[in-house]
């Protein structure tokens, strides 16, 4: 295993170690490192006969908690959430992090903010001290596929850089999020934004369905470093 995997592996084991207890409902969130936390919760449910419930925040999420043989639920059953664990492609010294590289965004926050905490796992070239410092692929806006020209006009318009939609690997055409819309992706921004003020106003803007910056809403955060150890970051 590369070193960037078992950083991941050693960050997510740990959170689900110090974050979940016998009946929690539990917010599962979705990429590469969260499969590295699902792995862990299904052998603590065997081995300690937790009786945990999943609510998955993407198809890819759903997906594992089902290949885990855990317990599925939704918002509908499910609607308060004791602790939602979710990996980010970006998280600053305050924990305001960028999310959304694998297209998942939407339902990430909305499972994040019915949870009375987020816990973000990743590997230490996640760790940054101010948001675009490390992840250079830019921050992800899920938009209605009607809108998504005049949505990146106003965009680069009022803050420059550069705004472009988000294709598909292996289709030719754009990516469909899991509900249905397009993901632009926001590059050359200025690292010093006052983003929680951003963020606000890019939702304002009619088309825009949710953007990739999670502001204020992680409370902890895990993450696997080179040396084999894990830092833990809290808010300040
Ligand atoms: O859309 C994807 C999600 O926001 C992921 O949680 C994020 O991209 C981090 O993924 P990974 O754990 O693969 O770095």
């Amino acid at each position: 295993m590369s070193s960037l995997e078992t950083a991941k592996k050693i960050a997510a084991r740990k959170a689900v170690d110090n974050h979940v207890s016998n009946g929690n409902i539990v917010g599962v969130g979705s990429g590469s490192t969260i499969v590295y936390a699902v792995e862990r919760l299904s052998e603590r449910v065997k081995q300690e006969n937790l009786d945990v419930v999943c609510v998955p925040t993407s198809f890819q999420a759903r997906q594992l908690i089902l290949s885990n043989k855990l317990k599925l639920s939704d918002l509908d059953t499910h609607p308060e959430i004791d602790v939602t664990i979710d990996g980010a492609d970006e998280v600053d010294s305050n924990l305001n992090l960028i999310k959304g590289g694998g297209g998942c965004l939407l339902q990430e926050k909305i499972v994040a903010s019915c949870s009375k905490s987020m816990v973000v796992i990743a590997d230490y070239t996640k760790n940054s001290q101010c948001l675009g410092e490390q992840y250079k692929k830019g921050i992800p806006i899920e938009v209605s596929p009607l809108g998504y020209v005049p949505i990146k006009n106003k965009i680069e318009k009022k803050y420059g850089g550069s705004v472009s939609l988000r294709m598909a690997v292996k289709k030719a055409g754009p990516v469909i999020t899991d509900n249905g819309n397009f993901i632009l992706d926001w590059v050359d921004y200025k690292s010093t934004f006052d983003w929680p003020n951003v963020n606000l106003d890019i939702i304002q803007i009619p088309g825009v369905v949710e953007t990739g910056l999670f502001i204020g809403i992680a409370s902890k955060a895990y993450f696997g470093m080179s040396d084999g150890s894990v830092k833990e970051q809290i808010t300040s």
